[in-house]
């Protein structure tokens, strides 16, 4: 894997995108990639995010060696992007996904279903 910035690249870079993707509401889809999936609407933000989760799934299967893993990185890159756009889209963000995972962080998934299942 890259070790370029790997100690920059954390959270703040959601963060920071998180804003640039609500700015990206006022632009126009000619200067601007986001805004021209804003532009184009819902639909083609769920086609990319299909696309890029396909595409994720190939370069997993395809993993092999440090240029693998760089593959499979930049498509996951790619998912999480189309995805932040989506959720920019829908007035959500990155931040409110933090949260979540935040109140999930530590509790098994076993032991979360079988409460969920009880109820
Ligand atoms: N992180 C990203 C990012 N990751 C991927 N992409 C773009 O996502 C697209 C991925 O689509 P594909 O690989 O399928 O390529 P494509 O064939 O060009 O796509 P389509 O024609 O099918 O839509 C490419 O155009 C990439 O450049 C991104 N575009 C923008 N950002 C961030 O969003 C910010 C705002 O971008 P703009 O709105 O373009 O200024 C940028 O400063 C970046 O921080």
């Amino acid at each position: 894997m890259k070790q370029v910035a790997k100690e920059a690249a954390n959270n703040e870079v959601l963060g920071a995108l998180d804003s640039v993707l609500q700015e990206r509401r006022t632009a126009s889809g000619d200067s601007s990639y986001v805004a021209s999936l804003y532009e184009k609407g819902l639909n083609k933000i769920l086609e990319k995010v299909g696309e890029e989760a396909a595409e994720v799934i190939i370069a997993a299967k395809d993993c092999k060696g440090a240029e693998g893993q760089d593959a499979l990185l930049g498509e996951v890159a790619d998912l999480w992007f189309h995805t932040m756009v989506l959720l920019a889209q829908q007035n959500l963000s990155s931040a409110d996904v933090l949260v979540i995972l935040e109140e999930r962080f530590g509790l098994s998934g076993h032991i979360e279903k079988a409460t969920r299942t009880r109820s």
